[in-house]
């Protein structure tokens, strides 16, 4: 792996195309002075983008480059790095034949970056269901990521979902399942990698010296001693004791409905959560807008905004470029921070 330099621009991957994508994109784009945006280039279909930027009433040049020429053209044009695919622009529809388009987007800003073309990878959403259908056997980009990442380095990647946002960082141990699975899926091994991962790169990439890193329950009260649930005691707790052995500054596990209060969160600087929704949903309560997704344990840089697709405003002028252009600026951070996982 080359180490991520800010003197790269940022590969962006255009996301379903039929979402707000090419919206946050372009809108981003038009802002990038006033919000000091790194430079990035998008991989995407630069028809498509350009069909979205008249629907938008946007004067956004939109001009193909090889990577190394998106750092000079960044300041007067959208850069695109060019599809073999082409897309078909829908905005609120999303096409099967789409899904191609989109898989490549990811799998060319990976390869880019892996590559030492681009200091990081930044996703614009996709939608989960018409890539399934399309037959793409992964969860979401971040076990996709982590497939890639492996292909390309012949290592086992263990990737970690991160919710980064100004005021809560989460990480859920399990991630797209089933809730009914979650019990099952959990075990005191994977929350003990979990937790190391998020140290190691919260030390690495985001330069927190010592990470406190509260673990929450499972069950309701964190199983109030076994009462309201075995997981806690049998699978959470020795977890905790592990990496606590090693080191590691956490705590837990502690009932999850007290520890997302304004002064509950000042005593830690992320939380462990054991499924989706327990970690998504305080994050995004708290900071929908300037919330990032970010994929720990891979050895390169990926950010996204906290949002999907939003398809019902897709085209519409409606959707709001924070989240994305916060997943930039994260990104670029993390490069400067400069440090590759050893
Ligand atoms: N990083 C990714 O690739 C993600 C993808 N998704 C995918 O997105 C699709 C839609 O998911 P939903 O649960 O509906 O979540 P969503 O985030 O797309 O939309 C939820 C609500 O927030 C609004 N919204 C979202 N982003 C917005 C923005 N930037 N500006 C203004 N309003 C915005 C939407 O209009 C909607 O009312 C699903 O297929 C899901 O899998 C969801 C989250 C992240
Ligand atoms: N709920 C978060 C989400 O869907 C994003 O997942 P991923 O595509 O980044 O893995």
């Amino acid at each position: 792996m080359t180490t991520p330099s800010t003197r790269l621009p940022l590969a962006v991957s255009c996301g379903e195309p039929s979402g707000i994508g090419p919206d946050i994109i372009l809108t981003a784009w038009t802002m990038r002075a006033e919000s000091d945006l790194p430079p990035f280039f998008c991989v995407g279909d630069p028809a498509q983008l350009a069909a979205r930027a008249r629907m938008l009433n946007f004067d956004v040049p939109v001009t193909i480059v090889e990577p190394g020429q998106a750092m000079a053209t960044f300041a007067d044009a959208l850069p695109v790095v060019p599809l073999s695919h082409r897309v078909e622009e829908r905005p609120g529809t999303p096409l099967a034949g789409n899904a191609a388009g989109t898989i490549e987007a990811i799998d060319r800003a990976v390869a880019l970056t892996v590559a030492g073309e681009a200091s990081g990878v930044v996703t614009a959403p996709i939608a989960k269901k018409p890539l399934y259908d399309a037959g793409f056997a992964h969860p979401g980009h971040t076990e996709y990521l982590a497939e890639l990442a492996a292909s390309h380095t012949g290592t086992r990647v263990r990737p970690v979902m991160m919710i980064a946002g100004p005021r809560l960082r989460t990480i859920p141990v399990t991630i797209h399942i089933p809730l009914a699975d979650v019990p099952v899926a959990l075990t005191t091994d994977l929350i003990a990698e979990t937790i190391r991962i998020a140290d190691g790169d919260l030390k690495r990439r985001f330069g927190i010296a010592r990470p406190r890193i509260a673990v929450a329950g499972l069950n309701p009260h964190a199983g109030e001693d076994g009462a309201l649930g075995t997981e806690d005691t049998a699978i959470v707790a020795p977890a905790v004791d592990q990496v606590r052995a090693e080191g590691i500054d956490a705590s837990g596990p502690l009932p999850a409905d007290t520890m997302f209060h304004a002064a509950a969160r000042e005593t830690y600087d992320v939380a462990v959560c054991m499924y989706h929704d327990q970690a998504l949903i305080p994050a995004k309560a708290l900071d929908f807008d300037l919330g990032v997704n970010v994929t720990l344990g891979l050895p390169f840089i990926r950010t996204s905004p906290d949002h999907g697709t939003a398809f019902a405003i897709a085209g519409t002028g409606a959707a709001r470029p924070a989240s994305f252009i916060a997943a930039l600026t994260m990104a670029a951070q993390m490069a400067a921070n400069g440090r590759a996982p050893a």
